[in-house]
């Protein structure tokens, strides 16, 4: 199994470049597992208490879940990669039966801050985009498709998104193999690594 791990700040482009990756790959060979899925499990918590989480220091996610399901993967066995709703702030009851594929990207933005992590991934990709542009995205796609409004994006972003990005994320790119600039759609870095998983799967 391939694993290809992809990070890089909110809103520079991961889920999209993850996307435009996959398309037209088989399904049944190239599986995405997404950092989200292993937000710590908070129910004990009221949803009052949830929004005060920092969502962006890496104790907030679940590795040891993370690492588990990717070894488990690894050794052939399927997984139940949980269901995140941002609505909520918190795993739903659902889980998604995911089946070990000869490649597995694995995209968030913290999943190069944890060394055992870190090591399972053949390849890292970096995707940079500028701080100002990932805040537009991040408005404008929280606003649509989160629930949030312009306070809540732009609070969050003062007091919690742009500091752990400067402390957590942005010092990971020292691990990447590639970094993709993506200020503008980069349909060129997505046809490289395209190619490599189809060598992969030849
Ligand atoms: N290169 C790009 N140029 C303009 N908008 C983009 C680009 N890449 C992604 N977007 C948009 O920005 C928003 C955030 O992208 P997304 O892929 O969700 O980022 P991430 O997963 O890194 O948080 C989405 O609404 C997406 O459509
Ligand atoms: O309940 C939550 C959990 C996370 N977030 C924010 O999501 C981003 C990470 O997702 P991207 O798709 O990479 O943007 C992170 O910056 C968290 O702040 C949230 O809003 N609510």
């Amino acid at each position: 199994m391939l694993i290809i791990g992809i990070a890089g700040g909110t809103g520079c482009g991961k889920t999209t470049v993850v996307n435009q990756i996959i398309n037209e790959l088989p399904d049944a060979e190239v599986g995405v597992i997404s950092q989200d899925s292993y937000y710590q499990e908070t129910s004990h918590l009221s949803y009052e208490e949830r929004t005060k989480i920092n969502f962006d220091h890496p104790r907030a996610i679940d590795f040891d879940l993370m690492k588990e399901h990717l070894s488990q993967l690894k050794a052939g066995k399927s997984i139940d990669q949980p269901v995140y709703s941002f609505v909520k702030h918190n795993r739903t009851n659902d889980t998604i039966l995911t089946h070990p594929r000869k490649v597995m990207i694995v995209e968030g933005i913290l999943i190069f801050t944890h060394p055992d992590i870190r090591a399972l991934f053949d390849i890292k990709i970096f995707v940079h985009a500028d701080s100002d542009e990932r805040l537009i995205r991040r408005l404008k796609r929280d606003i649509a498709e989160r629930g949030r409004d312009i306070d809540e994006v732009l609070n969050r972003y003062q007091n919690t998104l742009k500091p752990m990005h400067q402390q957590f994320i942005e010092p990971t790119k020292e691990y990447a193999d590639i970094i993709i600039p993506n200020n503008k759609y980069n349909t060129v870095a997505v046809n490289i690594v395209r190619t490599i998983i189809n060598e992969r799967l030849l």
